[in-house]
């Protein structure tokens, strides 16, 4: 560790990634405080999803420093590994078992910790129940437990889905557009859910939505062409001239 790098939970310094000569991401710095829900905006192609495959290691910087825990160099890790050190991602579309009850897919992202053949043999200890208990109760899915996944709407679905990864206990999550496609009362009742999970571990959501992005009140960062293009309040960074012409206004 360098003796300027600040105290962090994932600090990334002058990350660039080229595809095929275009730049996806340049020059981009960005520190996640443990503890910090962010939100992170901006314009199609700007290079939030690229950022969360660095992070997870999907895809490799060509030059910049990536770090968990202010000294673990992500970029020399593989993304199992990177899942192990406790980096949980949510992808857009969600992958709940539709054949499974709620409870067993909570269950089944339990064991997946475990190892595939203690799984065979393992009996849920009363607390690993009080465990599914709690997130069922965090994913407002208490009352679904016993049915099927496939029958849960796609909110609910997509709150399963972040139920499994908090069945892992990562020490961040990275959550892309979870609000796609939810109703209003879903996407208000997500805000109040992510702020839940933050208590407890780091989150960074990427979303387009604007209403839920304020409805979350915390620090966001609106990236442009690979780099940040303005850091701050949501009233700060809509204000911005350079947001506004870049993203917002469009
Ligand atoms: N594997 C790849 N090969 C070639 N180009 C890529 C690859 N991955 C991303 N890009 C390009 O890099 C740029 C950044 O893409 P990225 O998906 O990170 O943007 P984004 O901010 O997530 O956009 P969106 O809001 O549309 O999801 C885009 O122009 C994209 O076409």
């Amino acid at each position: 560790m360098t003796e300027t790098r600040p105290r962090s939970l994932l600090y990334l310094d002058n990350v660039c990634v080229s595809f095929d000569g275009f730049k996806a991401l340049n020059s981009l710095s960005l520190v996640i405080e443990p503890g910090e829900l962010r939100a992170i905006i901006g314009p199609n192609g700007a290079g939030k999803t690229t950022m969360m495959d660095i992070i997870t290691g999907k895809t490799r910087p060509d030059s910049g420093e990536v770090f968990f825990e202010d000294s673990v160099d992500l970029t020399k890790k593989d993304e199992a590994d990177i899942a192990r050190l406790g980096i949980g991602r949510k992808f857009q579309k969600p992958t709940v078992f539709e054949s499974h009850t709620v409870w067993d897919n909570l269950e089944l992202a339990l064991n997946r910790k475990r190892g595939v053949f203690s799984t065979l043999f393992y009996t849920l200890t009363e607390e690993d129940k009080a465990r599914i208990e709690e997130i069922l109760a965090t994913v407002r899915l208490g009352h679904r437990s016993h049915e099927l996944a496939g029958s849960l709407s796609h909110g609910q679905k997509q709150w399963l889905e972040i139920g499994m990864l908090l069945a892992q206990e990562p020490k961040l999550l990275l959550v892309d557009e979870p609000v796609a496609g939810m109703t209003d009362a879903e996407t208000v009742e997500t805000a109040i859910l992510l702020k839940e999970i933050a208590k407890t571990r780091s989150v960074v959501v990427v979303e387009h939505d604007m209403g839920f992005i304020r409805d979350l009140g915390v620090k966001v960062t609106c990236l442009a062409e690979g780099s940040v293009l303005a850091e701050g309040s949501i009233d700060y960074v809509s204000n911005d001239p350079k947001v506004i012409e870049n993203y917002l206004g469009r």
